[in-house]
């Protein structure tokens, strides 16, 4: 039985989906404006690090990471809206590649669990 990461293709999807997914996160004017001003250099990376979360992958942030990662943007008033507009626009990216919904589905579902941490409540 394959974990959901090994089923959608471990490293090699991510580094596939990165790309994608940030250009459409970068071009949707409902949460664009949180990613100004984000160090280009190290956002490659933390891209990374946010798709291996919800594919279920090997990660090493934990919720209290989560919630100092977002409290800053929580002070913008980053809320559920938002929220949902980057996990349409996930599911949007893996479409694109061909991931199958149940897949996707699955991928939402582990977002989900995050919520919380992400808007530090
Ligand atoms: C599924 C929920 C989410 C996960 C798993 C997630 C994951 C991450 C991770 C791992 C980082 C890197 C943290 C660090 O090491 O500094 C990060 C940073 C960031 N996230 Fe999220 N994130 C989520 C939701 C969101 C949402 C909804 C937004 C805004 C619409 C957002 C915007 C950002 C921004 C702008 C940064 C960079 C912050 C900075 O460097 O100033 N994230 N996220």
């Amino acid at each position: 039985m394959s974990t959901l990461y090994e089923r959608l293709g471990g490293e090699a999807a991510v580094d596939l989906a990165v790309d994608k997914f940030y250009r459409r996160v970068l071009a949707d004017d409902r949460i664009s404006a949180f990613f100004e001003g984000v160090d280009m250099e190290r956002q490659a990376a933390k891209q990374k690090a946010f798709l291996t979360m919800v594919f279920g992958g090997p990660h090493h942030y934990t919720g209290k990471d989560m919630r100092d990662g977002h409290r800053h943007l929580v002070a913008r008033g980053l809320n559920d809206s938002h929220f949902d507009a980057v996990v349409e626009d996930l599911g949007a990216t893996l479409k694109e590649l061909g991931i199958p919904d149940s897949d996707i589905a699955e991928v939402a579902a582990l977002a989900e669990t995050t919520r919380n941490d992400v808007l530090d409540r």
